[in-house]
């Protein structure tokens, strides 16, 4: 089996391409592919497969995607299912298009959570449109040095963005946030971020499904909701370990522009029973 192995801003994932759909990756082998010592090592995979020949019915917010040629398949390092991975997604669309399997600088990628635009700017960065972030409410989560606060926000998938007086490197993110079901019926990522400098956020993340990771490309998008006065456009550079990138948020949305890079393709040898 073909595989490459991408990241945006350090957020890595493993890509199998499968356009026929032919693959039942279930959640042990999405677990071994993303395990760092025994398989290739990832936060997620990405399944690079034509909608039309996917198995899964897409209905709710997915349905949209059934207008796009390709869709993106996201399983998380646990073997989970995500609606939605915003690095990911600038991933997949720099893969399809080093790939020849799209044409042209602009497309739409299928995803759980809807239909993405995507453009693939001059300088090598990915710009797409994420869609609303809805602001839901208040919420908190308790990490391994305490509880934090902040807003829920939708982001096609669910966040937890809290600031926090301190810096962001100093918190500890380590072990899974403990999360009030009420809140968070299926599980939330969490953020903490600080404005470090007027229109500059600095943040960490605890994502569902793959632990801390070096970005989180909806979560981006989460904190520049948070830290936006209701009603307000803006835009912000958010810094992240594993690099930065730009939110653009807007009446029509938000836009999230940064890194994505392809750093290897391969054969996978390891028994996953696919
Ligand atoms: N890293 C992603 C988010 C991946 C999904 C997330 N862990 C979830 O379960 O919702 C991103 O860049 O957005």
């Amino acid at each position: 089996m073909r595989f490459a192995k991408g990241h945006g801003t350090e957020n890595d994932f493993v890509i199998i391409p499968d356009p026929d759909g032919v693959l039942d990756l279930d959640p042990a082998a999405v677990a071994a592919l993303c395990d760092r010592r025994a398989g290739i090592g990832a936060d997620g995979v990405l399944r690079v497969v034509r909608t039309a020949a996917l198995g899964e019915a897409l209905t709710g917010p997915a349905a949209a995607a059934a207008e796009c040629a390709w869709f993106m398949d996201y399983r998380n390092a646990d073997g989970s299912v995500a609606e939605m991975c915003g690095n990911g997604v600038r991933v997949f669309a720099r893969y399809l298009a080093d790939r020849g399997l799209v044409s042209g600088t602009e497309l739409a990628v299928g995803t759980r959570a809807g239909a993405r635009r995507v453009v693939l700017e001059d300088d090598g960065e990915v710009t797409v449109d994420m869609g609303r972030a809805e602001v839901v409410g208040e919420g908190s989560a308790v990490l391994a040095g305490g509880t934090v606060t902040g807003t829920r926000v939708d982001v096609g998938n669910p966040h937890l963005a809290c600031r926090v007086d301190s810096s962001p490197a100093e918190v500890d993110l380590s072990g899974r946030p403990q999360l009030a079901p009420g809140e968070f019926p299926d599980g939330a990522n969490v953020e903490v971020f600080a404005e470090t400098a007027p229109g500059t956020l600095e943040m960490r993340v605890n994502e569902r499904g793959s632990g801390e990771t070096r970005s989180c490309g909806t979560g981006i998008v989460a904190v520049a909701a948070a830290a936006t006065p209701p009603g307000r456009d803006a835009t912000w550079r958010v810094r992240v370990p594993g690099g930065a990138c730009t939110v653009v948020l807007g009446a029509d949305g938000a836009r999230l522009r940064g890194p994505a890079v392809i750093v290897a393709e391969g054969e996978i040898l390891m028994e996953l029973g696919v």
